[in-house]
């Protein structure tokens, strides 16, 4: 797991002031991450420009160039005039040992983005914008310094944003980078040290990114058990069965001893697979409940409540998020929530907490996701979406391991089965949530067939080998 930071700006002050480093050793670490990366992965044949900017973030590329000149064919192409005292200080640098300075684009093998970083906001001028689409034309390996030209602090994107293979971001991870929006341009990230251990630059924080070797999968180390042991995960199964049987049999599949599929009999009920139990009442040893899936308007809210009158731990997905009766669940101490964007909007409408467009929301994830767990400390909140943020209280977690292959129906069903499946098993309403998220993840990692034929069924079959 690793920290998240809102900002850096405080990092590197604490730096100054605390550890007695300056900017320019700062800087002179930050260049010399990137002069190694580029050494360690790069032989000396190849040809490098680097387009700089005005602020810190084009000194950072100005040094660069220096630590590279004499070694590597470097050159350097500024997009704007230097302007800050240290893209100044190291324009001199540069100048004193003739790093060369090329006037307009031109074809290369490596090609670092230092227009801007941090002190980016509002939108390019037309003649960047240009610059911009030329350099994501270019067959280059991308390198972003510090952040992809375009991306804000807020996360959100430039209507022009650099498309970087690798970000080498300095010192700390921003949680920036982990907007939905973000991810089509970020590439690989990689952080380096400013002069002090990472360890030492960061700071408390309540936002981490998780790790895929963060996933802990359900333990069968009892061998004096039998299938009570593992839980009893009940599905509510209403309008659309499909949804919840894959939930259910991804629930079976991820460990929970027992899993029935609770609603009306219908003819569609006929033919559920053999493995998955069918009942009209709540089983009495039930220890999870999922709900929500395919749902409809099967059953009245009264009936809802009927089988949700317990205090048994319950995910909730899809359609719930629409109903009335959600403002009772949310009273709930272990109630995990997995809405998809619009879900959420709908959600954070019935609560009162904001009416806002999807677009909106995409926006501000990281601030709605806060909001929601500020307001309802007692729920465990995952937002679905190219990263899912997952929040409890005042703990927040990121998992950015999910790909495209996820984007199909369904594939939020087997989520809340694996979660729905750790509850039974008896985790905590947020470790459930978290390792049934990575798992849900690795799976697509690990589907081999064509990225657009991944299907449920396939997740479902490989929770075997995780
Ligand atoms: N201690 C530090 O301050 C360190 C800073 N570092 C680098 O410094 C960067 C931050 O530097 P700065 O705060 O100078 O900011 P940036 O260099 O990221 O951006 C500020 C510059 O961009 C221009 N700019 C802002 N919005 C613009 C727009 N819409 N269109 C065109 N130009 C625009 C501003 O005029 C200013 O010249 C980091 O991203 C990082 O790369 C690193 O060297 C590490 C240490
Ligand atoms: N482009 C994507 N990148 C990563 N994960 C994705 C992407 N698209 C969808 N997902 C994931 O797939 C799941 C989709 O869930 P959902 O929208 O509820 O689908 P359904 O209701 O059809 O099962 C979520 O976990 C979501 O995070
Ligand atoms: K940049």
């Amino acid at each position: 797991m690793q920290k998240l930071f809102e900002e850096v700006g405080s990092l590197d002050a604490r730096c100054y002031e605390e550890f007695f480093l300056s900017e320019d050793i700062l800087m002179e670490h930050a260049a010399q991450g990137m002069a190694s990366y580029i050494k360690n992965n790069f032989s000396n044949n190849e040809k490098i420009i680097i387009a700089v900017g005005s602020g810190n973030n084009g000194a950072d590329g100005i040094a660069l160039a220096r630590l590279l000149h004499g070694d590597y064919n470097v050159s350097l192409f500024f997009v704007k005039e230097p302007k800050s005292h240290m893209a100044l200080l190291q324009e001199k640098r540069a100048q004193a040992i003739n790093v060369p300075i090329i006037p307009k684009l031109q074809e290369c093998n490596i090609f670092v983005d230092a227009i801007v970083g941090t002190g980016f906001d509002g939108e390019f001028n037309e003649k960047i914008t240009t610059v911009l689409e030329k350099m994501n034309t270019l067959e280059a390996f991308k390198i972003a310094c510090d952040v992809p030209s375009g991306l804000k602090k807020s996360g959100e994107c430039a209507q022009t944003t650099f498309h970087a293979d690798t970000t080498l971001t300095m010192g700390a991870l921003k949680k920036s980078l982990f907007l939905d929006e973000a991810k089509d341009y970020i590439g690989k990230i990689e952080v380096l040290d400013l002069g002090i251990s990472r360890k030492l630059y960061e700071t408390q924080t309540n936002w981490h990114l998780l790790d895929l070797d963060d996933l802990q999968l359900p333990l069968r180390a009892q061998q004096n058990s039998y299938k009570g042991s593992f839980g009893h995960l009940a599905v509510l199964c209403g309008e659309k069965p499909g949804a919840c049987v894959m939930s259910a049999l991804a629930g079976l599949r991820f460990g929970a001893g027992l899993v029935t599929l609770v609603g009306y009999e219908n003819h569609q009920m006929l033919n559920i697979p053999h493995s998955l139990m069918y009942a009209h009442a709540l089983p009495s040893n039930t220890t999870a409940i999922a709900c929500g899936m395919g749902l409809g308007v099967e059953f009245s809210d009264n009936e809802l409540r009927n089988f949700l009158d317990n205090d048994l731990a319950l995910i909730i997905d899809a359609d719930l998020f629409s109903m009335e009766v959600i403002l009772e669940l949310l009273e709930r101490k272990n109630i995990v929530l997995t809405p998809h964007p619009k879900e959420f909007v709908s959600l954070l409408k019935i609560t009162e907490l904001a009416d806002i467009s999807v677009e909106e929301l995409q926006k501000k994830r990281f601030f709605y996701v806060e909001l929601f767990c500020k307001a309802y400390p007692n729920t465990t909140l995952l937002l679905k979406g190219a990263n899912v943020i997952i929040g409890s209280d005042n703990d927040f977690f990121i998992n950015p391991h999910g790909s495209s292959k996820l984007a199909k129906g369904g594939s939020g069903d087997v989520l809340s089965g694996l979660i729905g499946s750790l509850l039974a098993q008896g985790k905590s309403p947020l470790d459930a949530t978290i390792h049934g998220s990575l798992a849900h993840t690795k799976l697509a990692q690990n589907y081999t067939g064509a990225d657009f034929s991944l299907t449920p069924e396939d997740l479902i079959q490989g929770i075997g080998n995780l």
